[in-house]
């Protein structure tokens, strides 16, 4: 039976740069796990892609994937459900292959209290204003929906202490670096490279 693969969580506040740093690291090509595509009620934004960006359903299926169990999280954040589809996840960790989340704080920790194996990364902005101009500068949000997300990011920030690392985007390129170093250092961690013995020793 393959090796299951290794879940990896990155998480962090809205605006932080998320997207864009898992985008970068994917493009570099060195990589070789796969994106769990989220699934939101949030509607999609000029330039979104259902079924690429997000899959995106309407509250009651959205309520009816939660009641059904077809999700292995999901949070309501800013007035919207968000989550990750089990089935996808679980089908490709048992293929072998490493899976990549990038969700809020309050699904990171629904994970972590499922999933421990999982690898938790808060992905942390330079300082608030900042974060604020981030949110602007992307042009996306009306100013009442960019004030609820800064606001929701101090109390996310805190959270960050329950997460295995902390990498400063300061610079995409070198957050992309951080975050490669960790996934190359997790896959080499004694557990996780233990020799199957039971194949080497042989049915008795
Ligand atoms: N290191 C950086 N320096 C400057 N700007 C950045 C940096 N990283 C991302 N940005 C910019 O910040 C904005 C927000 O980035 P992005 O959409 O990737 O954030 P996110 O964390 O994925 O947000 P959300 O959680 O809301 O989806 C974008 O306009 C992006 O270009
Ligand atoms: N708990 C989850 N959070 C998710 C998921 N997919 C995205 N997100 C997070 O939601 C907010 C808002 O996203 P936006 O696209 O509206 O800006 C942001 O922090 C995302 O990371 C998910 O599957 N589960």
């Amino acid at each position: 039976m393959a090796k299951r693969g290794m879940l990896i969580v990155l998480s962090g506040p809205s605006g932080v740069g998320k997207g864009t740093v898992r985008k970068a690291l994917f493009d570099t090509g060195a990589t070789d796990f796969s994106y769990s595509i989220s699934m939101t009620t949030r509607k999609p934004r000029e330039g979104e892609v259902n079924g690429v960006d997000y899959y995106f359903v309407s509250k009651e299926e959205f309520e009816e994937n939660i009641r059904t169990g077809q999700m292995l999280e999901y949070a309501k954040y800013v007035d919207n459900y968000y989550g990750t589809p089990l089935k996808y996840v679980n089908e490709t960790l048992d293929q072998g292959k490493d899976v990549f989340l990038e969700i809020e704080v309050n699904g990171a920790m629904q994970v972590r209290a499922n999933c421990p194996d999982a690898v938790f990364v808060f992905l942390t902005p330079p300082d608030l204003m900042e974060l604020k101009h981030r949110l602007i500068g992307r042009g996306t949000d009306a100013m009442d929906v960019i004030n609820k997300r800064i606001k929701k990011a101090v109390g996310e920030i805190q959270m960050m202490r329950n997460y295995d690392y902390a990498v400063v985007n300061d610079e995409v390129a070198k957050a992309v670096d951080r975050i490669q170093m960790i996934i190359r250092s997790e896959r080499l961690r004694v557990t996780r490279v233990m020799p199957d013995y039971e194949q080497m020793i042989g049915d008795e």
